[in-house]
């Protein structure tokens, strides 16, 4: 049976960890890992089924056959590169970390050399299905808006570095446009959805993203628009956010789940 090791005990963590103990998956959760402890052993806890251990990152790779990451951008970079060391396939939810090109080439290499998987679910957006066809052919463009409620922005690096005080926007608001390259720097916690459009797609430096604040909202909105040799598309999600961490959309964690049930499933539906 698979050995699952979670990095990241927080919302999305916890709903992996719940949908596991379940019952509905062929898995065993085995271990997990944050940098909080007793968020963990809480976790761990509160499960009925099943009885993850808590351990160090070193014990958990040498334990496990599928790490799933849902911890930080950081922790992409200090752990999944051991993890494929030590053999282990790895489901990446921080993907803007990825916006690294040496990270980004040192993980896929490290991927091929171990014969690991990686995975990137589709997170908070509709349309990577889209973007996966229409890039078995030429992409002309491809375009993220996102909007958010604008406390579900605050802490990011750009609204701190210009000292915007969302709790005064009382419209729509513009806060950042620019390549996915900067925006997942910009906005680490909230446009992780950019870095998985651009590796589906054209890349970091090719997709344009828009972060826009807006007051009306109580959901965070995703709208992707991708042309290319196929023809045009257009995708909107409004999505719940997540009542523990508002940043972050119910569906991410969903799409997650669903990806562990395609690694687990022989048949396959979508692209
Ligand atoms: N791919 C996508 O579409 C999406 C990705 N995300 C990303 O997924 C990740 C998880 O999201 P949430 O569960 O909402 O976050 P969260 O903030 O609720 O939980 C993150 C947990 O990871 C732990 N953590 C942080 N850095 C760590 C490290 N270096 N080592 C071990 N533990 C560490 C924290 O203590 C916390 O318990 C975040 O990076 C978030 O930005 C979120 C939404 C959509
Ligand atoms: O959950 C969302 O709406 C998107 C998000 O935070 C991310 O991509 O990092």
């Amino acid at each position: 049976m698979l050995k699952i090791g979670i990095i990241g005990c927080g919302f999305i963590g916890r709903q992996i960890c719940r949908a596991i103990d379940s019952g509905a998956f062929n898995a065993e959760l085995y271990a997990l890992f944050d940098s909080s402890q007793s968020k963990a052993l809480e976790l761990a806890a509160s499960l009925k089924r099943c009885s993850p251990a808590y351990m160090r990152i070193e014990e958990l790779l040498q334990s496990v056959d599928l790490v799933i990451e849902s911890a930080s951008q950081n922790a992409v970079r200090l752990i999944v590169p051991q993890a494929l060391e030590a053999g282990c396939d790895v489901m990446v939810l921080s993907v803007g970390a990825l916006a690294d090109e040496e990270l980004r080439e040192k993980l896929f290499r490290l991927a091929e050399q171990n014969n690991c998987k990686l995975y990137f679910p589709s997170g908070a957006i509709v349309g990577i299905d889209g973007i996966n066809s229409a890039s078995a052919s030429e992409i002309s463009s491809v375009t993220l808006t996102t909007r958010k409620p604008p406390l579900n922005l605050a802490g990011a690096p750009h609204i701190e570095a210009l000292g915007i005080e969302l709790e005064k926007i009382e419209k729509e608001t513009l806060l950042f446009e620019g390549p996915a390259s900067e925006a997942v720097k910009a906005f680490p916690a909230n446009v992780n959805v950019a870095a998985t459009i651009s590796l589906a797609g054209i890349g970091f430096d090719r997709t344009k993203v828009k972060v826009i604040a807006d007051p009306s909202l109580s959901r965070n909105v995703h709208e992707i628009t991708v042309e290319g040799k196929f023809g045009k598309f257009f995708t909107r999600v409004e999505n719940v956010p997540s009542p523990e961490n508002p940043k972050t959309s119910y569906l991410a964690a969903l799409s997650a789940i669903s990806t562990l049930k395609k690694i687990l499933n022989p048949v396959q539906i979508g692209t």
